[in-house]
C-alpha cells in the first residue's frame, strides 16, 4: 500500500486528498503519479473505478502556476457529462492551490463558454468537437499548455474524433507532457503514441480480469418479449439503490423507461438524441436519488462515476466485450460492491462466452424471477420497514389501537393488513418493447463493426433534439430509501 505522502504530493493536495476521504493512493496513482512528477508521458491502463481521474490529475496540478490564469492544462474526454465530472474532480483536487478547471463541451452556449474562458482557468476539460471550435474561432488559447490529457482514448477513437484529438495535440506546443489513458491499445492510438508523445512509459496495473473483482456478474437467459417483465420483477426483488439499465438502441430507451414510468418506477431515460440541458437534468437526479433508475445507451458506460450504483442490468447485451466492461463498471467503484445482471437472448448465447472469454471472468446463471417471487422480494421489503420502524421509532401513541384491532381480529390477519396496506402492488399496465436483432458472434468479432454501431449509440454529435418531460411515479421512495446510505 502506498500512502499519498510516500509520492511526494505537496500540502495544498495533501489537504485537498483528506478531505476527500483518499487514505491511500490506488494502484494506478501509485505508479502513475511519480513518473509523471518526473516528466514523463505516461500511457496508462487499469480497471473500471480505480482513480484514474486523480492519478492524471494529481500530477497535472502540481505542475500549475496557479498565479499564471493561462490554460496550463487541457484534459480531453469522449462525453460532455465525463468532461463535466472530471472537471468537478479536478476542482476538488485543487481546492487549495487556487487552480481552477472548467469544463467545454457541445451543446451549451457558446457566449457562456467564451466568457468562463476569459474568467482564466488553469486548466480546461473538453470533448474534442467543442474544443476544436474553440480553437478555430481563435477563443480559446492553448499555446501555455504544459500538460494535455486524453482520457478514454480509444472511445474517442471509436467515436470519430482520432482527427479531431491529433489536430489537437498539433495545436499545443511540443515540450508537453502528454497523457494517455485508455481501455485498450488500437493501432491508431499506438500511432498517436509514437508520433504524438515523448517516449511514454506504460503503466498497466496488471489484474488477472478485464472487470472488478467486486461485481458479482449474473445472467438470465431469456426470450426478447419477456426482458421486461422480467427487469420489473428483478427490481422489485432487489430494490436496488441506484440502477442503471442499459439499452442497444435510443428507441428502446425510451421505450423502456417510459414502460418503468407507467409500472410506478422512478426512471429516467439518457441518450445522445435529448438536448445538453434535459442529459444534465436526468443525470443530476439519479445523482441526487430522485430518480432510481436511469436508463441508457453507450453515451453513460464510460467514465461516469455515481456514488450509490448498486446493479447494473445490461437490458440488451453489449455488441463488443469492451462496451460490457465499461457498463459494468458503472458499479463496484473505489472498493465497493456492485451487481451485473445481463439479459441474454437464447440466439445469444455464444455471444455470452465471447465475452467471458475476452474480460477472462464467469457470468452466474441465474433463472428468470417469477411474478410471485417479485411479489414476495416486494413484501420482504415492508417487513424490513416494518422491523426497522419497530427498532427505531416510538410506536407508543399506536399501542391503544393496536391493542383494539387484536381484540376484535387474529393477530395473522391484522398484519396481513397492514402489509397489504404497506407494500406496492403490481400494476400491470400492458408495455411493449419494440424488439431489435440478436447480436451475431460473427459481426461482434469484426472490429470494424464496433465504429458504425457506435453511431447509432450516441446519434449525431452536438445533436438537439426533443427529451420526454415525464415525472416518474414516487411511490418506490420509501422501497429505495430503504437502503440508501450515500456519501
Ligand atoms: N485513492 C483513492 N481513495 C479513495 N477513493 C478514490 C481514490 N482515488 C479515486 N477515488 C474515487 O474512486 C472513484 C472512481 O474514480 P475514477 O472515476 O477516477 O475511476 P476511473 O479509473 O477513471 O474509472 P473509469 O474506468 O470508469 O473511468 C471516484 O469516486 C474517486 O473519487
Ligand atoms: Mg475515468
Amino acid at each position: 500500500m502506498t500512502t499519498f505522502n510516500e509520492i511526494g504530493i505537496s500540502s495544498p493536495i495533501m489537504k485537498a486528498l483528506e478531505k476527500m476521504g483518499f487514505e491511500e493512493a490506488t494502484p494506478i496513482q501509485a505508479e502513475t503519479i511519480p513518473l509523471a512528477m518526473q516528466g514523463n508521458d505516461v500511457i496508462g491502463q487499469a480497471q473500471t473505478g480505480t482513480g484514474k481521474t486523480a492519478a492524471f490529475g494529481i500530477p497535472m496540478i502540481e505542475k500549475i502556476d496557479s498565479k499564471q490564469r493561462k490554460i496550463q492544462g487541457l484534459v480531453v474526454a469522449p462525453t460532455r457529462e465525463l468532461a463535466i465530472q472530471v472537471a468537478e474532480e479536478l476542482n476538488r483536487l485543487s481546492k487549495f492551490k487556487k487552480v481552477r478547471a472548467l469544463a467545454i463541451y457541445g451543446g451549451s452556449p457558446m457566449d457562456r463558454q467564451i466568457r468562463a474562458l476569459k474568467d482564466g482557468p488553469q486548466i480546461v476539460v473538453a470533448t474534442p468537437g467543442r474544443l476544436l471550435d474553440h480553437m478555430r474561432r481563435k477563443t480559446i488559447r492553448i499555446n501555455m499548455v504544459q500538460t494535455a490529457i486524453l482520457d478514454e482514448a480509444d472511445e474517442m477513437l471509436n467515436m470519430g474524433f482520432i482527427d479531431d484529438i491529433r489536430d489537437i495535440l498539433k495545436g499545443i506546443p511540443e515540450e508537453r507532457q502528454t497523457l494517455l489513458f485508455s481501455a485498450t491499445m488500437p493501432k491508431e492510438i499506438r500511432d498517436i503514441a509514437t508520433n504524438l508523445m515523448n517516449d511514454p512509459k506504460e503503466v498497466k496495473v496488471k489484474a488477472k480480469e478485464m472487470t472488478v473483482e467486486n461485481i458479482d456478474q449474473f445472467f438470465i437467459e431469456i426470450p426478447e418479449k419477456f426482458k421486461f417483465d422480467t427487469l420489473n420483477n428483478h427490481l422489485d426483488i432487489n430494490a436496488p439503490e441506484l440502477a442503471i439499465v442499459f439499452s442497444r438502441t435510443k428507441k428502446r430507451v425510451d421505450e423502456i423507461t417510459e414502460g418503468l414510468q407507467a409500472r410506478g418506477y422512478r426512471a429516467e431515460g439518457i441518450h445522445g438524441d435529448l438536448t445538453q440541458g434535459k442529459r444534465m437534468s436526468v443525470l443530476n437526479k439519479f445523482k441526487g436519488g430522485r430518480v432510481d433508475v436511469l436508463v441508457a445507451t453507450d453515451v453513460a458506460a464510460r467514465g461516469l462515476d455515481i456514488s450509490g450504483v448498486t446493479h447494473v442490468y445490461n437490458f440488451d447485451i453489449p455488441q463488443d466485450p469492451e462496451s460490457y466492461v465499461h457498463r459494468i463498471g458503472r458499479t463496484g467503484r473505489a472498493g465497493r460492491t456492485g451487481e451485473a445482471i445481463s439479459f441474454i437472448t437464447p440466439r445469444e448465447m455464444s455471444h455470452l462466452q465471447l465475452i467471458e472469454k475476452v474480460t477472462k471472468s464467469k457470468m452466474k446463471r441465474l433463472t428468470p424471477p417469477t411474478n410471485h417471487d417479485a411479489q414476495k422480494g416486494q413484501q420482504q421489503v415492508t417487513v424490513e420497514n416494518i422491523l426497522k420502524t419497530i427498532e427505531e421509532k416510538d410506536l407508543k401513541t399506536y399501542h391503544e389501537a393496536a391493542n383494539t384491532l387484536l381484540q376484535e381480529h387474529d393477530s395473522i390477519s391484522v398484519v396481513a393488513a397492514a402489509l397489504k396496506l404497506m407494500t406496492k402492488e403490481r400494476r400491470d399496465t400492458p408495455v411493449r418493447i419494440s424488439s431489435v436483432a440478436p447480436i451475431s458472434v460473427k459481426k461482434a468479432q469484426n472490429s470494424n463493426d464496433r465504429r458504425s454501431n457506435n453511431k447509432r449509440f450516441y446519434g449525431k454529435r452536438n445533436q438537439g433534439g426533443g427529451g420526454r418531460n415525464q415525472g416518474g411515479r414516487n411511490n418506490r421512495k420509501g422501497n429505495f430509501q430503504k437502503r440508501r446510505n450515500r456519501d
